[in-house]
């Protein structure tokens, strides 16, 4: 265990809020073992594990959302017994929570509104939310409903939802996965402005070279217990990335003799108006994708990213069927079953409602998307050993941690139903796969896993096309990297001499043309 152990800041007298002995079980499953933890006002205090360590449990915990097993919480010195989240709320203990919740048909002040006490008007409220959000710098427009939103315009309503609680203590589940790197920087602006306030903040977050920068204090989570706490200034990633899984992480190796063949997966100059108003116009878009070739696409969520995928997918259907070429069968206008017929296989970004339905069984999730190409359904029935076979596979291949051999896909850490749902697909040995964020929340260990899943898939033969916002991602395992800004797609180029500053460009819009406004409603 490091000694680099933290200094207390400021003289407190006591910690804000303290964990002795916290103990969670789920049957026989210790999710969280005789946890001791103290955080301080004025402290950005990290909480590191690998997928399924046990963070998100003891969070919810102090948030109120589960009950401890065995242990004690105290705030400001004196035991706290909550009852829940409302209670830890009126403490001043708030959350912004790793999956939103928020409502998609609802405007970004009606959400708000939901999470308050409403004791003022939705006029005041409406009213405090803008200056909260002008006041911290994370811009909102309180009238736009969520689902036209980015994933990054919807984590900035969950934190100034919590802010505009005037927590003295916030809790973050992995806030920056989705971000963007210059989203990032502001989140790390408004953390400091909070510390400097006066305020402690408990940050989850796979991320440790972000972790060096802003966190204070680490303690690290292995298999439900506290392992260690220390400063992560003092450390290195690779050093808390070896308290994390306890061992080495391996490092992701790119076939040497990979070779390009047919294109497999070909879009013809595709424009599709957006299925909403405020959605973005995909414009022009063309390339071509090889076999044994990944092809990266970066940019800014919310530049027509998402409408790129419910395109490819079958979601929505091309005008023309020719503009979306598998394996050289015309498919623009085909249903998603047909398409994973010819082979091509989907991750969606959001794991949990589009990647999986959160109250079905891992093996139900897996006929969901199996079902059409696999053994899993035979003369018109359910084969249910092919089912569980494909969860075991998946499980084994992708080291999936959970409580029993089938759980409900909701009880899955964030992390390991990732690798689920990347498993289940790449299992299938599709011929094209077209993956968002594949490792959004997954730990260093993980993410190496699925990264050289992504790789060997393609080495095997496959197109394999990514869309993420992690420009090392994309660096580390792609050929070719094009940049989404309003709708259009620049120019693929090779991943190596790509600099970060030529794709920091393209993904501000520079050098490409706009000729008519992305936003269907032109805003
Ligand atoms: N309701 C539940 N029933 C059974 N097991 C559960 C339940 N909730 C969590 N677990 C198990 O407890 C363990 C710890 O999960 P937790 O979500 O706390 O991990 P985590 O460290 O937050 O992971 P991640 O980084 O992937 O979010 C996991 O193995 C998970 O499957």
């Amino acid at each position: 265990m490091p000694d680099s152990t933290p200094a207390v800041p400021h003289g407190d007298p006591k910690p804000l809020l303290q964990t002795i002995g916290l103990t969670k079980r789920y049957g026989d499953f210790l999710a969280n073992d005789r946890i001791d933890l103290d955080v301080w006002p004025r402290q950005i205090h990290a909480l590191l594990g690998e997928n399924g360590a046990g963070k998100s449990t003891l969070v919810k915990a102090i948030y109120g959302l589960i009950q401890p097993s065995d242990g004690e919480m105290r705030w400001q010195g004196d035991t706290m017994v909550l009852s829940g989240p409302s209670e830890a709320r009126s403490r001043g203990i708030g959350m912004v929570f790793q999956h939103f919740s928020l409502f998609d048909n609802l405007t970004v002040a009606e959400n708000v509104a939901l999470g308050l006490d409403g004791s003022e008007s939705f006029k005041d409220m409406s009213a405090r939310l803008e200056e909260v959000s002008r006041v911290y710098g994370l811009p909102l427009d309180p009238r736009r409903e969520v689902w036209q939103l980015s994933v990054g315009e919807r984590q900035r309503i969950e934190i100034v939802r919590a802010l505009m609680q005037n927590p003295k203590f916030l809790i973050l589940d992995e806030p920056t996965a989705v971000l963007t790197p210059q989203e990032a920087d502001q989140l790390f602006t408004v953390l400091d402005r909070l510390k400097a306030e006066g305020r402690a903040i408990l940050y989850i977050s796979h991320k440790l070279e972000e972790v060096k920068r802003l966190c204070d204090t680490a303690t690290i989570l292995r298999l439900g217990k506290k392992v260690s706490t220390c400063n992560p200034r003092k450390e290195t990633a690779a050093s808390l990335a070896r308290l994390m899984v306890g061992g080495e992480i391996k490092e992701v190796k790119v076939a040497a003799n990979r070779k390009t063949t047919v294109p497999r997966l070909v879009v013809n100059d595709l424009s599709l108006e957006p299925g909403d108003p405020h959605g973005v116009r995909l414009q022009h878009i063309s390339f071509e994708l090889k076999g044994g070739e990944i092809l990266g696409i970066a940019g800014v969520a919310g530049n027509g990213q998402d409408e790129l995928f419910a395109a490819l997918s079958g979601e929505w259907l091309a005008p023309d069927p020719g503009m979306i070429v598998i394996d050289g069968i015309a498919a623009g206008q085909l249903s998603i079953t047909r398409r994973r017929q010819l082979g091509a296989a989907f991750v969606p970004e959001e794991r949990l409602g589009h990647g999986t339905a959160p109250r079905m069984k891992l093996s139900e999730n897996a006929l969901l998307t199996g079902h059409a190409a696999s053994n899993m359904v035979q003369h018109g029935f359910v084969k249910t050993a092919a089912m569980l076979k494909t969860v075991d596979r998946a499980t084994e291949a992708f080291d999936v941690r959970k409580a029993n051999r089938d759980p409900e896909a909701a009880s899955l850490s964030g992390g390991n139903l990732q690798k689920f749902i990347v498993g289940r697909e790449i299992l299938r040995n599709p011929a094209v796969l077209v993956v968002s964020q594949p490792t959004w929340g997954v730990d260093a260990g993980a993410a190496a896993v699925i990264r050289q899943a992504l790789l060997d898939l393609a080495a095997g033969g496959a197109a394999v096309l990514v869309t993420s916002q992690d420009l090392d991602e994309l660096a580390e395992i792609t050929d070719r990297i094009a940049v989404m800004f309003h709708g259009h797609l620049s120019e693929p180029v090779a991943t190596q001499g790509a600099s970060r500053e030529k794709l920091g460009l393209l993904m501000g819009g520079s050098s490409l043309e706009q000729e008519e406004p992305a936003h269907a409603s032109g805003a």
